[in-house]
């Protein structure tokens, strides 16, 4: 049965039950995570391995489906006139005077003192989706190309069907303009690049036919064309707006359908929810233009104040929270405008500032010149915070701070004069240190790149700093791609949505799934909606464990260490943190999130008494990315469309419908993010069948377009079958163990403790380790990469 080095770890000592109709076999915990839900039901499915530790009865991993549908990139309709070439040059000169217009408009606003609050839970907001000199010239360009679709438009009248306006303007090839230079650039990649084992920084030349896509900056994919209300970038309206209906108040659907309600899983851990903080910083960063858009007391602007790319959320007067506050403006500015990959005019897209592939670029950035400053240039390591700080203390390296946040605690919080040496921190992605948990989570993975390498270079002495570095790199992305197929997408998705469209990890051999015809972008129903859904799961309240996994006293509250990390300096708190991951419920996949994120999202603490609202943020978000509404991605994941309200109660509870019924005009304006939450949950996964369908098919487009995905075989990236067999040995909690001075740990840690899943010790072979023997280098031929 299976590779021989991995029979090793399985012992028959006691007989295994039927597990789901299978005969199963004693494995260590990791290789059952696919079936935990069948194991935790099933009597009699701990057993132990050979050597005595505790184990997992399971059946082999089912075979994958195989020809899963990949949902498309909508097609353009052909449309049967052309546009002269007169008209084209008047509505890009008049793109030219807009763009001007917008600058000069900046320098007014800046000269009036316009801009963000230091300080402010907005200054917090934009720090999070903040753009890059390059990423706005990117989007600057792209704005212009907007404005002419626009102009262009405008200059038919009412000629033109609004189902008709995208392919109308997409007629117009931008190369052949004078935006020529708006046009995405792709990269050249020459033989050696194409080769290489080692995927580049900016996940360019990855497609040998098409090397942008997966690119960092550039633009995301979509799944249906957009609802724009002109057709080009215009928040859709309500179905009906022209009988004076209007889409209602994202903030009025956040207090009407959102309830904090304290529903604690029973089963998974908070890690379930950290890791998909951590995919999504890997996945994904939109970045906003830089502006304010209500008054600093939370009043709408004059009209003549607001940024043009402002879209504030209207707070209704009797708000339960905000209008003690007297806040009526909630600040939101847009989604920075993305040049199209095929460069023609049309309608608006959104940018992502990371590359679109699952390659750890939080870790190590997106670009060449983030990852050079990430890297020592010694033994392939990545930096930490101290030169001297050894192995178990290592941390993050000190970045940036928010504007006027500082990221120590208030003593109000702390007790404690805030310490003039904490820092936030720095990490391939801007993000990292957004909360204390997400820190924690990016600094594990950066401590097992550096013990990657330390190792490493003992087996091969004569390797230098680069070659030490990307192999490293190669290996860390590995793990995290195995563990994310292996134990996190089951419980997300489930199992049988896995195996239906190919997306379970393979037991053995290699992988031949790769096909160069996948896009393997990032969907904008993905980012704008359907992969928020781990908003819900997060715990207000927040808890340091200690290794006999007490809680410690003190209640802490999520507001209080928004960009604060100087829990995470405190020595010893980063072990009581992975404890806390390990031991905490996450929340409940529902309508409910916790009020730290929709009364105090980015609270400037405690000198504020409110912050922001991430569900209002959420559905703002999907209106600025002309995202549809649900009913139309019912459809596209295979439910019936909904004609009325009442035909939404095959997904969504009773009460819930009601309630979306008394928001919404018609069943065809609900928000795709609010219809997703509302759902009750898939057959064993987490979310329900319209976010699993967007979410499946993300991940098999992430596995499917990327030439590096971690278990092909014949590839330039492939591993030897040796190595692979090593990695799939790879858990989350080997990585913790790893990394950390806890000396326990339960072997699935997206799992809460269970007789399935009990506490072992992290020598036990019931958390197995992975050899890095395979990486040996033994003359020609050896398992590796030379030249
Ligand atoms: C305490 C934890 C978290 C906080 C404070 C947080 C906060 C935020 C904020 C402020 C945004 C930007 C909202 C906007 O303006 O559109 C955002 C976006 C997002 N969040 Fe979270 N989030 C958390 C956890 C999670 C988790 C657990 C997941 C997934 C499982 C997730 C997935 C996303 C995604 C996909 C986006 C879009 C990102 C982008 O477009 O760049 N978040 N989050
Ligand atoms: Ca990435």
């Amino acid at each position: 049965y299976g590779p021989a080095k991995q029979t090793y770890y399985y012992g028959n000592y006691r007989s295994c039950p039927n597990v789901g109709g299978y005969p199963s076999q004693c494995r260590p915990p990791k290789d059952c995570a696919v079936w935990y839900d069948l194991v935790v039901v099933t009597p009699n499915t701990g057993c132990k391995l050979t050597d005595g530790n505790p184990g997992t009865c399971c059946p082999d991993l089912p075979s994958n489906g195989n020809g899963a549908p990949i949902l498309n990139v909508p097609k353009r309709v052909k449309v049967p006139f052309s546009i002269d070439t007169k008209r084209i040059e008047n509505a890009i000169k008049a793109s030219q005077t807009l763009s001007t217009c917008l600058t000069n408009t900046e320098t007014c606003l800046n000269e009036n003192k316009i801009t963000i609050r230091p300080g402010s839970s907005s200054a917090a907001h934009s720090f999070f989706s903040r753009t890059t000199p390059e990423s706005m010239k990117i989007s600057r360009g792209a704005l212009a190309a907007s404005f002419a679709a626009k102009e262009l438009i405008q200059s038919f009248g009412t000629e033109i069907e609004s189902d008709q306006v995208d392919s109308t303007v997409s007629q117009v090839n931008l190369k052949d303009t004078s935006l020529a230079n708006t046009c995405p650039v792709s990269p050249v990649c020459d033989e050696k690049t194409l080769r290489s084992p080692f995927r580049k920084l900016d996940g360019s030349c990855n497609n040998v036919r098409n090397p942008i896509w997966g690119q960092s900056k550039t633009q995301y994919q979509r799944l249906l064309s957009p609802d724009y209300a002109e057709g080009i970038s215009t928040p859709r309206k309500a179905k009906n707006w022209q009988q004076g209906r209007e889409l209602p108040s994202p903030r009025l659907v956040s207090i009407s359908v959102v309830h904090d309600e304290n529903s604690p899983s029973d089963s998974t851990a908070s890690w379930t929810m950290q890791m998909g903080q951590f995919l999504d910083h890997d996945l994904v960063s939109t970045p906003t233009t830089t502006a304010t858009c209500c008054t600093s007391d939370g009043k709408a602007m004059r009209p003549a104040e607001l940024h043009p790319e402002c879209l504030p959320i209207s707070i209704p007067a009797d708000d339960p929270f905000f209008s003690q506050f007297g806040q009526t403006c909630m600040d939101f500015v847009r989604s920075s405008t993305a040049p199209k990959l095929d460069c023609r005019l049309g309608y608006r897209e959104q940018l992502n500032d990371n590359t679109h592939f699952l390659d750890l670029s939080l870790v190590y950035g997106s670009d060449d010149k983030t990852a050079d400053e990430l890297r020592t240039k010694e033994k392939g390591k990545l930096k930490i915070n101290s030169p001297r700080s050894d192995h178990e203390s290592a941390l993050l390296p000190p970045g940036e701070n928010p504007l006027g946040r500082p990221c120590s605690l208030a003593r109000e919080v702390s007790g404690i004069n805030p310490p003039a040496d904490i820092k936030c921190f720095a990490a391939g992605d801007g993000r990292s240190s957004v909360t204390p948990k997400m820190a924690v989570s990016q600094t594990v993975f950066l401590r097992e790149h550096n013990r990657l390498a330390t190792e490493l270079a003992s087996l091969n002495p004569s390797w230098d700093d680069e070659r030490l570095y990307q192999e490293a790199r190669r290996i860390l992305i590995a793990q995290a791609q195995h563990i994310t197929y292996n134990e996190w997408l089951p419980i997300v998705i489930g199992r049988s949505k896995m195996q239906q469209l190919g997306l379970l990890p393979l037991q053995r051999g290699f992988s031949s799934d790769y096909d160069g015809n996948v896009l393997p972008s990032i969907v904008n129903e993905f980012v704008g909606a359907a992969f928020r859904f781990g908003h819900s799961l997060v715990q207000g309240n927040y808890n340091l464990f200690n290794q006999q996994r007490q809680k410690e006293a003190g209640d802490k509250i999520l507001r209080q260490h928004f960009f604060k990390t100087q829990e995470v300096y405190k020595p010893g708190n980063l072990d009581k943190f992975l404890i806390s991951l390990a031991t905490v419920p996450i929340q409940n996949m529902d309508n409910s999130f916790s009020e730290e994120l929709t009364n105090h999202l980015f609270e400037d603490h405690p000198a504020q008494r409110f912050g922001l609202d991430l569900v209002s943020l959420n559905i703002q978000r999907g209106r600025d990315h002309g995202l549809r509404g649900y009913n139309s991605y019912r459809e596209l994941c295979g439910l019936k469309r909904a004609n009325n309200f009442d035909d939404l109660c095959d997904t969504i509870p009773n009460v819930i419908v009601k309630r979306l019924q008394t928001l919404y005009n018609s069943v065809d304006d609900i928000d795709l993010f609010i219809g997703g939450v509302s759902e009750r949950a898939a057959e064993g996964a987490l979310v329900g069948p319209t976010f699993q369908c967007i979410i499946a098919d993300q991940f098999l487009k992430l596995k499917r377009g990327d030439r590096y995905f971690y278990d092909l075989g014949g590839q330039a990236g492939s591993f030897t079958q040796e190595q692979l067999d090593e990695i799939r040995k790879f858990s989350l909690a080997r990585l913790a163990c790893g990394n950390s001075q806890v000396q326990k740990f339960q072997p699935l840690l997206f799992r809460t403790v269970s007789a399935a899943n009990p506490i072992v010790d992290c020598k036990s072979s019931s958390i197995p380790s992975m050899s890095l023997l395979p990486w040996k280098e033994r003359g020609y031929g050896g398992g590796g990469y030379s030249g």
